[in-house]
């Protein structure tokens, strides 16, 4: 699959002033849940309607949704609204129920995403569709088997195709339910800038105080939409709770995020972006060139331990450097995340040259 224009056709033909907007219920719970949402949705910036009807769930227990008979719901939803509606799909049979009863959008989830035997029987079960279908990447962090989920539609002549980023699941404790790893979606921008990309904050955060800044870092970073779980009384939801926020609320976010152009073409700002742009040229050069040089130290002290018979790893005096750095960071405004991954990929990197001296 290479990046083409082409990709983005069915977004362009919507011709939106804002960013693509899916909202609606993490589930659909009861036919009046569902009604009642979409008519205060419906004069909202929302293009789709979303309602989980077949929710895959960690342990078994708990609600798994209502099934097929939510589908009749939809169908009530785009009758007395006009909004157009969407569900997750996870096999073969959801693709044919939800294709049957008119569906307009299908995304894939990312518990299914993970599994390239499923993403394969959905394709085929999708095969030639016009439906617009989104992908949300895999729980874990693998741009390859995401794109390679979409590969797989597009192979099957789907065409109308989007990806949904809604963070990855990671075993340390974090602010975020789903760790956004912004550089993974900055690197599928760079594969394919024309595919369109949604952000779920719902599923990022987990927590509908952080929905708006997560939103906004989205559009910043080019995102073309926003996937929103919203209920009337998210408190009292049967899934997700916590992330829920009410329809008068997504409204007030759509109005509050700032909607920034991909680029702009007056000179002044083309003057200073360049000039700034060249300061941070010298910087980066200086940083790679101190980089270098430390190496160059890291492998004497290597060669050092050679003679002397010593291990490469010396935690103690590697614990009062990472001390001192996020000390001398903070002071700098940098965060302590940053220079934590920073230093832990410098020291990594130092090992591997002092690896190479010690058994070279
Ligand atoms: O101080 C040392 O012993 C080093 O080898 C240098 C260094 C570093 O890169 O700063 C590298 C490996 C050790 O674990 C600790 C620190």
């Amino acid at each position: 699959m290479k990046n083409t224009k082409e990709l983005r056709t069915w977004l362009d033909d919507m011709k939106l002033d804002h960013p693509l907007v899916i909202a609606g219920p993490c589930s659909a719970e009861t036919e009046e849940q569902v009604l009642k949402i979409a008519h205060e949705l419906k004069d909202s910036d929302v293009n789709y309607f979303r309602a989980g009807i077949w929710k895959p769930r960690t342990r078994p227990g708990m609600f798994e949704g209502v099934g097929e008979l939510g589908l009749r719901w939809l169908k009530k939803v785009k009758e007395q609204t006009g909004m157009k509606t969407c569900t997750e799909v996870a096999n073969a049979a959801h693709c044919k129920l939800a294709i049957d009863n008119d569906v307009d959008l299908l995304w894939i989830g990312a518990r299914t995403a993970v599994s390239p035997f499923i993403m394969q029987e959905i394709a085929d079960a999708l095969h030639g569709t016009d439906k617009i279908v989104l992908v949300k990447n895999p729980i874990n962090p693998d741009l390859a088997l995401w794109l390679g989920g979409i590969e797989r539609l597009y192979t099957a002549d789907i065409k109308n195709l989007g990806a949904i980023h809604r963070g990855f699941s990671t075993y340390e404790k974090s602010k975020y339910r789903n760790v956004p790893e912004w550089q993974i979606a900055i690197e599928f921008q760079n594969r394919f800038p024309d595919l369109p990309l949604i952000c779920d904050p719902s599923h990022i955060t987990g927590n509908r105080e952080m929905i708006f800044d997560v939103s906004q870092t989205a559009l910043d970073l080019n995102f073309d939409g926003l996937m929103i779980e919203t209920h009337f009384d998210p408190d009292n939801a049967w899934s997700d709770a916590a992330q829920q926020v009410t329809p008068t609320k997504l409204k007030q976010i759509m109005q509050d995020l700032k909607i920034r152009k991909e680029t702009n073409t007056e000179a002044d700002y083309e003057n200073s972006l360049n000039n700034l742009r060249a300061q941070i040229n010298v910087a980066d050069d200086q940083l790679i060139d101190l980089l270098g040089k430390r190496m160059k130290v890291s492998e004497q002290i290597g060669a050092l331990k050679k003679e002397k018979n010593v291990a490469v790893l010396q935690s103690k005096r590697w614990n009062e450097i990472l001390g001192n750095m996020i000390l001398e960071g903070e002071s700098k405004g940098l965060s302590e995340e940053f220079v934590l991954r920073m230093f832990k990929a410098i020291h990594q990197e130092s090992i591997n040259h002092q690896e190479k001296v010690i058994n070279g």
